[in-house]
């Protein structure tokens, strides 16, 4: 099986792709970041936790800085140094999750709207 090559990208490669693909995230620092709003430091921590797992899974690990409101997510890749399709590829995937909802009309109730249940703030 061929070995996948892992580049850095350019930082216009970097914009055209998260204009494309992740209009959520933003090119700082040589970082991709992305920050999700919460209720809370409960829902923040809950947050942190699922895109930990994703992260272990992947064995792709970014940096999170978690407060009060909200957790920011700061994805780059240490080697090759620079932003990679191995952080396109995790972003894609925690968008995926930390923004899902039930659908509106299916089993499934979602979060209650109700401000002791209050959980994201973001919503896809
Ligand atoms: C030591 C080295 O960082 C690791 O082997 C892996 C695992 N996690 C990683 N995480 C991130 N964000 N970038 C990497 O390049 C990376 N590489």
């Amino acid at each position: 099986m061929a070995a996948i090559v892992i580049k850095p990208l350019t930082p216009q490669e970097v914009e055209e792709r998260l204009a494309r693909d992740l209009p959520g995230w933003r090119l700082v620092d040589g970082e991709l970041r992305r920050r999700f709003a919460t209720h809370g430091w409960k829902g923040s921590l809950m947050v942190a936790n699922a895109i930990g797992h994703l992260a272990e899974v992947a064995w792709h690990h970014p940096d999170l800085v978690v407060s009060y409101g909200g957790v920011e997510v700061r994805l780059s890749t240490h080697s090759p140094k620079g932003i990679t399709a191995r952080d396109f590829a995790l972003a894609a995937q925690i968008d995926a999750v930390v923004l899902w909802q039930p659908a509106r009309d299916g089993i499934l109730e979602g979060t209650p709207e109700d401000p002791g249940a209050a959980y994201l703030k973001d919503k896809a």
